[in-house]
């Protein structure tokens, strides 16, 4: 398995591995333009040049970024690669000077084991809800808030 940095070209099958794990409820979908304005913030996971998984990394202040659009192809759950995937975007905020990591999820089993804690909503401060406003479930949120001190 290889982590690479998401290029132009790559966007077509990210959409196809983000929205075909949405349709089953299991994430928020991602529009195409989504993904063309946040290309550079986007790392791949490859078994033999197939895309397999996908995450970006968002900053959103001197102290916070967020983990965003996880998602790891059917055929290769389970196998560690969300947890790599989990380690590089770690290691770039890391050499980015930031040093608390956040995400909303309905998985939050899989991030405990990645050394994250469930923490209060109520705690994230109020820049983490921007892009909530373009969620249809908005202001209904029902994700876990995760958090992890780097
Ligand atoms: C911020 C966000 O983007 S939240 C959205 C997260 N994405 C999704 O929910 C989309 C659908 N799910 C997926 O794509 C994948 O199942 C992911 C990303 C959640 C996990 O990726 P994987 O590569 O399967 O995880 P990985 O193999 O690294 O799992 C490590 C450990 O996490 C835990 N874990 C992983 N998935 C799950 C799960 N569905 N339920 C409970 N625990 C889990 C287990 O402890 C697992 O270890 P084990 O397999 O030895 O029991």
């Amino acid at each position: 398995m290889k982590l690479r940095k998401a290029r132009i070209a790559d966007v077509e099958e990210m959409m196809i591995l983000i929205n075909s794990n949405a349709e089953q409820g299991l994430m928020l979908g991602r529009s195409r333009n989504m993904l063309y304005e946040n290309i550079r913030e986007f790392l791949l996971a490859e078994v033999d040049g197939q895309l397999v998984g996908v995450a970006s990394l968002h900053i959103l202040w001197s102290d916070l970024a967020e983990i965003r659009a996880l998602a790891v192809s059917s055929d290769y759950k389970r196998r560690g690669i969300g947890t790599q995937i989990v380690k590089g975007l770690e290691q770039e905020a890391r050499e980015l000077g930031c040093t608390k990591l956040f995400a909303l999820t309905y998985q939050p089993e899989f991030f405990k084991h990645c050394g994250y804690e469930e923490v209060s909503k109520d705690e994230m401060p109020q820049k983490v809800w921007t892009e909530c406003i373009n969620c249809i479930k908005f202001p209904n949120c029902d994700e876990i808030a995760v958090s992890r001190i780097l």
